[in-house]
């Protein structure tokens, strides 16, 4: 198998959180892996670790079988929570776009006419051409998600990370971000992707990550998509005390499990 990501015993832990305790696991190349897990399951924090976006316990990591992180970077595209963007910032949505292939982030001068090709290009995929210069303050939720999509897109990276891209978005963006995602293992890239509606999850990825602090199961989805898998991740784990049962589970019902974590 070759393994786009390599992890060997990390763990995370905020001041009394014990976050993610010793997760070793790969993700093998070309898969459009879901993350799930339960609220406060270290799904977010598993993926910043990963991108060292916060500090972790001694572990072994390594991305296309052996590059280091800083060796891999430029092949890995990251979207975060659009909780965790700055919406504000005056800027347009044609200048985040072009972020995602300019090296100097604001230099938009030094953009070249092929450049300026990949992002429109990428504004078209999202459905985002007649909104290239409104500014990122005055678009709605699914409209936000698509522009950091769009970035990402622009980035033409190997490797993809989205954290919760379908928070919400209306039905019209979660089937262009669904198309994408597909797009991308149709064009060899690999994307892993935190998800919460556990229904959509069969027709949407191939490949599995059940998280609850360690990892539950992982494997292609029609292997590991089990009702045992979904009660040991949803229901058999113990919780962190901090975390309040949120509307996000909601796919919990739809599937017939009637106990909230
Ligand atoms: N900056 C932080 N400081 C302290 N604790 C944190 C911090 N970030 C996350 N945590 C805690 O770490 C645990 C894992 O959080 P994380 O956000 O990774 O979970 P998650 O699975 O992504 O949750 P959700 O589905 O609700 O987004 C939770 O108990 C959370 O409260």
């Amino acid at each position: 198998m070759n393994s786009i990501i390599t992890i060997e015993n990390l763990s995370v832990r905020y001041q009394q959180t014990l976050a993610l305790n010793n997760i070793t696991l790969q993700v093998p190349e070309n898969v459009r892996m879901a993350i799930i897990g339960p609220n406060g399951a270290g799904k977010s924090t598993f993926i910043k670790a990963i991108l060292n976006l916060i500090p972790a316990k001694q572990h072994k990591l390594s991305f296309f079988n052996d590059l280091t992180l800083k060796q891999a970077r430029s092949k890995i595209a990251y979207v975060p929570q659009t909780s965790e963007v700055n919406w504000h910032f005056p800027t347009t949505v044609k200048d985040v776009v072009t972020m995602g292939v300019s090296s100097n982030r604001w230099g938009f001068q030094s953009v070249s006419e092929e450049q300026k090709v990949v992002v429109s290009h990428a504004l078209e995929a999202m459905e985002l051409t007649d909104l290239s210069n409104r500014q990122i303050s005055q678009l709605s939720g699914g409209q936000k998600q698509r522009v950091f999509i769009a970035r990402a897109i622009a980035q033409d990276a190997d490797l993809y990370f989205f954290d919760e891209p379908l928070a919400g978005v209306d039905m019209k963006s979660e089937a262009i971000i669904m198309a994408q995602l597909k797009e991308f293992q149709d064009k060899g890239k690999t994307s892993l992707t935190v998800h919460h509606d556990l229904n959509s999850v069969p027709d949407n990825f191939d490949y599995v990550l059940f998280l609850n602090k360690e990892v539950v199961a992982i494997g292609p989805t029609v292997d590991v998509f089990t009702r045992d898998n979904i009660d040991n991740a949803y229901l058999n784990h113990s919780q962190p005390n901090n975390i309040e049962p949120s509307s996000k589970q909601s796919g919990l019902h739809i599937l017939g499990v009637d106990q909230h974590v």
